[in-house]
């Protein structure tokens, strides 16, 4: 998290495997340079992208300046500054021979600056190339230096609990935990992390966060986007293991924690695999009682043709991947037992909405009628994560006039009124902690293996049983009738507003 003062972190070196690809374009990049508009990166700072690809620097620097005029949140400002720090490494991930470049690199830095550097290196590489990357920078002298070297590690992590497990073992088989920063870039966006400034700063709310006055949550973060010429990785993903797995159980986790004692690393990220820990096991033969999924066809979405899943580049004809899934957990602890928790997501829906609902129990019904004290729209914290980032209470007044009526109405905390609306992306708050050594946004081995450990049952029963109804929905909607069915059957409603 950023720190209260303008604390800089140290002099730094940022490697970044895949420089020339996607995410250092759209996200790293940006997001490095407006760190350093911000004033948060240190004096000395170097940036050092690596492919195979062939690129000069300057070549490399005019690439990533398009980057920034298309992805940026600020367009204009100081890019040649920033960008002389830049430079391009031209090698193959898988060469041993080529990695004592890196070495040479960062001893040349450190005679130039005077102090020993911070280096991190970053793997924005497909993850079948992580362990070998990994590998081969462990056998750097360098690497074993645990309070200056750190390897961050992108999403997928994993494609199952088993292949986690393995990812962790070798990782730390070749560093230490805390030089291992597994992402999830949820957890760097304001309004995640605002979660337990609302909760644990106020009085207000937690006396009422928990079973005897929530009636049921729901997180929901849907797309508008389809694939976006990533056939090729969701094909082998799908929405479960692609948002749910990683991004919704985190935030899960930020709404059910208890409070820790403190903002430390480890204190947080117990406090949250203790809620992973505690959601209740889905059993095999109930998979379809808690869990939902869906593929959108072709059609529509205002008025624009979308291609069905099953016609995106990339993608088998006769796909069973998920494109929407919908699940109910119950976290089995003495705060939240017996409140449901539903999840859901997908692409291809009518709005771009990340919304967490706290829906509060209805007031007793002795004053006012039924109707007037029931939930339909009231008792209710709506959290809007994005791209609304606000936080509306609901809850019912008496309408101005001489006959009792009951609305409901919103009090709003909107961060676009409240603040400049220049808030930090996701990426430069955990690419600043990541530097600064700052492990409490990201994501330990045990969390990681606990959050796989909660969607293994329903992963084994759709791995084992094909769907026969897909696509099972329409670009535009909000997800198949069976979504609609696995809440509407315990008396709710989906809701993003
Ligand atoms: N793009 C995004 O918005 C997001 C991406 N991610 C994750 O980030 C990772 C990267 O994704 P993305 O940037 O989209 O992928 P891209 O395919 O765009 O980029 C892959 C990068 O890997 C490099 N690369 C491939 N093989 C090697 C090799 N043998 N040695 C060195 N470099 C190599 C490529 O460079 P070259 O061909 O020059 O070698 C390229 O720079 C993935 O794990 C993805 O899941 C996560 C969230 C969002
Ligand atoms: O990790 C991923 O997240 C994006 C959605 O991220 P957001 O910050 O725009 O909500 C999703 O589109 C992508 O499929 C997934 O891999």
């Amino acid at each position: 998290m950023i720190p209260a003062t303008n604390q800089r972190p140290p002099a730094s070196i940022i490697f970044i495997f895949g420089g020339s690809g996607d995410l250092n374009l759209r996200k790293l990049t940006p997001a490095l340079y407006n760190l350093f508009i911000d004033k948060y990166l240190p004096e000395h700072f170097s940036v050092v992208g690596i492919g195979r690809s062939k690129y000069t620097d300057e070549s490399f620097r005019e690439r990533l300046e398009e980057g920034v005029k298309e992805f940026s949140r600020r367009k204009e400002g100081p890019w040649d500054e920033f960008s002389s720090s830049i430079s391009y490494l031209q090698m193959d991930g898988g060469d041993e021979a080529a990695y004592p470049k890196i070495s040479d690199y960062v001893a040349s830095k450190k005679e130039e600056w005077g102090v020993e550097p911070n280096v991190l290196f970053y793997l924005a590489v497909a993850p079948q190339l992580v362990p070998g990357i990994a590998t081969n920078l462990a056998k750097l002298p360098l690497c074993g230096d645990k309070s200056h070297v750190r390897i961050v590690v992108e999403k997928p992590f994993g494609h199952d609990l088993k292949t986690a497990q393995e990812l962790n073992a070798l990782l730390r088989g070749l560093f230490a935990e805390e030089q291992i920063y597994r992402i999830d870039h949820y957890l760097g966006k304001e309004t995640v992390q605002n979660i337990l400034a609302l909760r644990f700063a106020n009085s207000l709310f937690e006396p009422i966060w928990n079973r005897r006055f929530v009636e049921h949550i729901q997180i929901t973060a849907s797309e508008t986007v389809g694939l976006e010429g990533r056939g090729g990785y969701y094909e082998g993903s799908g929405a479960l293991r692609d948002m749910i797995q990683n991004h919704l159980l985190q935030v899960l986790c930020m709404v059910a924690t208890e409070p820790p004692i403190s903002f430390e690393a480890n204190e947080v990220r117990n406090k949250k695999v203790d809620v992973l820990n505690a959601i209740r096991r889905i059993e095999p033969e109930k998979v379809n009682d808690f869990a939902v999924r869906g593929q959108y066809g072709p059609g529509k979405i205002k008025d624009k043709d979308v291609p069905g899943y099953r016609e995106e580049e990339g993608v088998d004809p006769n796909s069973a991947t998920e494109t929407f899934a919908a699940v109910k957990l119950y976290v089995d602890n003495w705060r939240w037992e017996n409140v449901p928790f539903y999840l859901r997501t997908g692409k291809s829906m009518p709005e771009k909405a990340t919304v967490i609902t706290v829906q509060f129990k209805p007031a007793p019904s002795f004053a006012f009628p039924g109707e007037a004290t029931s939930n339909w729209q009231a008792n209710r914290l709506i959290i809007g994560i994005q791209p609304a980032m606000d936080i509306r209470l609901r809850f019912q007044a008496k309408r101005p006039g001489q006959t009792l009526a009951i609305d409901p109405v919103e009090m709003v905390f909107s961060y676009k009124t409240a603040y400049d609306g220049q808030e930090p992306e996701a990426y430069e708050t955990l690419l600043l902690d990541a530097m600064t050594g700052d492990a409490t946004l990201f994501m330990r081995a045990d969390q990681v293996e606990a959050a796989w450990k909660v969607v293994t049952p329903i992963l084994d029963a759709w791995g084992s049983q094909a769907p026969d109804d897909f696509p099972n929905y329409t670009p535009g909607s909000w997800g198949p009738q069976a979504a609609m069915d696995l809440i509407e059957k315990d008396g709710f409603e989906w809701m993003t507003k």
